[in-house]
């Protein structure tokens, strides 16, 4: 058996049309769509992903902004700069690369930036309004892996869905949104007994553990779909996932590949959401909008 490939390129390019022309429609009226994005430090990765998420603005309407900063800045500077953002009106979503350098706060800095800004879903109260069943800025892997499912036609009330990871950026969200869809979620991680145990049951396996090979393909169930978040490099530094996607791919009836799957969506994801910032800020005229 070969799996069937969910291509994360053709799926974003299918929404990110659709975001192309929303934000076409916006600035019409006046409101180009801006994203902010704040890099500390010089990891080569978050370069790389900076980058993409700038070029994906550009490409699609959107204003962006990007701030790049030495190791050396300090976590005052940093929510200085935050607060600066937070009220200028040309702005509607803030993202903070992470991870940040060691001396600064993490939920410190996630907390300074305004909730109606937080288009990576990650302050404490769009976390909590995704617990408790009113989502408002989704996690953009997760709302992108929701989006490769959907497409796929992948039933999710009532299916066996294991989540590898438990990160507050990737793996608890996505556990809220596959439990919001009427999966049965179990969430393994690290410290998990006998994790094939977990898989082998699954329908859907989400693969977001951070490390190579953690599903192999005596580990999943024949026909199941495998979502790979894993961004990971190999002996030879090229990238790769977290699933063993040569094997895996014989097993799965689904499979995501990386590059090309779960990356590219989390962009189109962050687009959405800024989009949606954009468009909510516009239909309430804050006072940037009245003049
Ligand atoms: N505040 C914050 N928000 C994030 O959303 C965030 C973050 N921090 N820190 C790091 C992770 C990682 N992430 C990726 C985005 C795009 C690709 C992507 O475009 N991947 C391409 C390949 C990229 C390459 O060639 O290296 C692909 O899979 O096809 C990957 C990873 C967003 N993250």
């Amino acid at each position: 058996m070969t799996a069937t490939l969910i291509n994360g390129n053709a799926l974003s390019k299918i929404i990110r049309a659709d975001v192309a022309a929303r934000a076409a429609a916006l600035a019409q009226q006046g409101c180009r769509p801006g994203l902010a994005v704040l890099l500390v430090g010089d990891d080569p990765a978050s370069a790389v992903y900076v980058r993409n998420k700038i070029k994906a603005c550009e490409e699609h309407g959107l204003h962006s902004s990007c701030d790049r900063y030495p190791a050396d800045l300090s976590e005052a500077e940093l929510l200085a700069r935050i607060d600066a953002l937070n009220r200028d009106p040309a702005i509607h979503g803030i993202l903070v690369q992470l991870p940040l350098p060691a001396h600064i706060n993490s939920h410190k800095v996630i907390e300074a930036i305004a909730a109606a800004k937080d288009v990576d879903g990650f302050h404490i109260a769009n976390a909590g309004a995704l617990l408790t069943g009113r989502p408002s800025f989704r996690p953009c892997t997760p709302y992108g892996v929701m989006m490769m499912l959907q497409a796929a036609k992948i039933p999710l009330s009532g299916a066996s869905a294991v989540v590898i990871g438990r990160s507050n950026i990737v793996g608890k969200p996505m556990a809220l949104l596959l439990l919001e869809a009427g999966a049965t979620v179990t969430i393994c991680h690290s410290k998990t007994r006998d994790l094939a145990s977990y898989t082998r049951a699954a329908d859907i396996v989400v693969a977001a553990a951070g490390q190579r090979n953690v599903l192999r393909a005596d580990m999943v169930k024949p026909g199941a779909t495998v979502i790979d978040v894993g961004m990971n490099r190999d002996e030879t530094g090229k990238l790769c996932g977290d699933v063993d996607f040569e094997s895996v791919k014989e097993v799965a009836g689904h499979i995501t590949p990386v590059p090309g799957g779960v990356g590219p969506m989390t962009i189109t994801m962050l687009l959405v959401n800024t989009l949606t910032a954009a468009e909510q800020a516009y239909a309430q005229r804050l006072p940037s909008h009245i003049a």
